[in-house]
This record gives structure tokens, sequence and C-alpha cells, in this order.
């Protein structure tokens, strides 16, 4: 079974361990968002690609969900005693090795998708991990500071405001002008499945639909596109997806975000038992709606969410 997966950071990555359990036969390929990509310290720096990466290759720091295990700052602090910041970013030591490798490559000429090819050589994610495109994508959001509108990048919206002011805009920037990277557009074509895991459906899983033809190369493949809540009994399972849905008109509930992807795109979804009594609306909505457990609680509990979501995919087929 080949199955695509559009992912963003921890949400993502967690339910891909789940579906590797859950599927180990099957041919996976990952397209993650780059929107949340920022250039800090002259490095190119990929959060939720090397999520993904560090996640399924062993090296994640498990409680935070990003960044490496047994990590030092000695960079940073060095960097921080030249007066070179921002502070507010945490990159560690080793995470540093893997931005330069990237950046050198990048320098050299070699498209996103060839260096994060080159960079999974050796994590070996058991995956396919396609970055949405080779192209800058920069997600960027409209905040009030000081009473004055604006733009910042969505790392400082989210790591150094913890979203804790409005979002009155969410833009990816670069979007439009963007190509689907390599890979991207044939995998889709050829999937037996799409899956929406629950990652941030505004910048993460919203911004890679941005990318002009993915959307339409999902819709037409023509196989069920099954996607998981990320809002479990009104508020994002983890993360501040609230934050950014309220800038897009959603509200947080399971229903309304999969109103928001709409029917067009997606043939079935899975919402939390708590959440069970919003099927039907989803239903009416012309998807179909099963409620399970959505808790990513450990490594059995997220596999047995992905067996729901393949199962839905095989009603919806049916
Ligand atoms: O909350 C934080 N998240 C950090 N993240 C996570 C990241 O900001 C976001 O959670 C995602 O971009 C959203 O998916 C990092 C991810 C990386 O790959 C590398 C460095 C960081 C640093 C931080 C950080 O300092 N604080």
């Amino acid at each position: 079974m080949r199955i695509v997966v559009l992912a963003g950071g921890i949400g993502g990555a967690r339910f891909l361990r789940g579906l590797l359990k859950a599927a180990p036969d099957a041919e996976i390929t990952v397209v993650g968002n780059t929107g949340d990509d920022i250039h800090l310290f002259g490095l190119k720096v990929c959060p939720d690609l090397d999520t993904v990466m560090y996640t399924l290759g062993g090296g994640i720091n498990e409680e935070q969900g990003w960044g490496r295990a047994d990590e030092t700052f000695h960079v940073k602090a060095e960097l921080a005693a030249y007066g070179v910041g921002p502070g507010w970013f945490g990159l560690g030591d080793r995470d540093f090795a893997t931005h330069i490798v990237r950046t050198q490559m990048l320098a050299a000429g070699y498209p996103l998708s060839a260096v994060t090819e080159a960079l999974c050589d050796r994590w070996k994610p058991g995956v396919r991990l396609l970055p949405m495109s080779d192209d800058r994508v920069e997600t960027h959001v409209a905040v009030d500071v000081d009473g004055e509108r604006k733009a910042v990048h969505f790392q400082e919206y989210w790591v150094r405001l913890r979203a804790s002011v409005d979002a009155h805009a969410i833009v990816p920037v670069g979007a439009e002008q963007a190509k689907p990277a390599p890979g991207v557009l044939e995998a889709i074509a050829e999937a037996d499945v799409v899956l929406f895991p629950p990652s941030n459906p505004v910048v993460s899983i919203g911004t890679i639909l941005a990318v002009p033809g993915i959307r339409e190369a999902i819709a037409d493949a023509g196989v069920p596109v099954v996607g998981l809540s990320p809002i479990v009994g009104g508020a994002p399972v983890r993360g501040m997806a609230d934050k950014v849905l309220a800038a897009v008109g959603v509200e947080a509930t399971a229903a309304a975000v999969a109103a928001h992807y709409g029917s067009g795109l997606l043939d079935g979804w899975l919402v939390d038992t708590v959440d069970a009594a919003a099927a039907a609306e989803v239903e009416g909505a012309g998807i179909r709606c099963r409620a399970v457990p959505l808790m990513m609680t450990d490594l059995d509990a997220t596999a047995a969410m992905a067996r729901e979501a393949l199962a839905l995919a095989e009603e919806v087929r049916g």
C-alpha cells in the first residue's frame, strides 16, 4: 500500500511513528511543511522536516518533541557572548550540525529535496521525506505590537510571543509562486490513500495545501483522503492551533476543522470519542466520520489511531 501523509512538526511526526507500526509494509511518503523554515545565525533551519526526521530516526528530544536528545547549548551561549541572537530560539549544538550541513549543501546548489534526502541517509526515518517545495515559502503572521500592525515570522509568533497576541492574518509568503518539490505530485498520483495527521490545519497542512498543484493533485487522485482531528473537546491536543484557527475564522472544534478542509478534499474524518456528538455534523457536511480515541499517549494508542484512519479509508473506498 502506498500512503501519502501531509505533515507538520510534532503531531505529524508522532502520528507517523504509529502509522509505521500499524502498516509496516506500506510505502509511506511524507510531504513536510516548510513554511516554518527560518534563516538564523546564517543557517537554514527546517523545524518540521527535522522534527519528522529526528522523531522517526530516534534522535528527537522526546519531552520537548523538537530538537535533539542529549542536547547542549554551547554554540548558542558563545554566540550570545558576542551579542549575536536571537536568544529566544533554542538551537542546540547537535542540531546546529544538521543546519550547517543543510546550509552548505544549499549553498553548493543542491535543492532542499536533495538535501533532505542526504540528511535522511543518516537518520533512516523509514519513510520518504519530501519538503512540500524546494522554493522558499515563509509563513508570516500579522499581529499588533504597540498599537501598530506588523508581520512577524511564524517562529517569532509561535516561540517568542508564544501566540499570546491575536493573529490577524496568516500569510504563507512565496507559496503562490512555489512549485511542489520533485516527487510530491507523483507520490500523490500513485497513492492508495492520503492522510492528514493531527497537525495544525492552518500553518502546517494549510501551508502545504497552499502550494499550487498539491490540493488539486489530492482532490484529483481519486483515492480516500482521511484526516484526524487535532482538536479534542474544543481545544488543541497540543500547541496553540486555536490561535491560528481564529485568524482564519475557523472555530476550534473538530467539526469546524473538518468543514474548513471541506468535502471537496476530505472523504473521512476521525474525531475523538469525547467529540462523538460532532460526527453527525461532519457527516451532514458530506464527510464520513467516526469517533475513536485520538490521544497519542503511547505508540500502541497512536498505532491504533493509524489503523482506524486506514480502516475509514477502506470504508469510504468501498
Ligand atoms: O517552543 C519552541 N519551539 C522550538 N522549536 C519547535 C518549532 O518552533 C515549532 O514547534 C514548529 O515550527 C511548529 O511546528 C524548534 C524546532 C527546531 O527544529 C529547532 C529549534 C526549535 C526551537 C524552539 C524553541 O526554542 N522553542
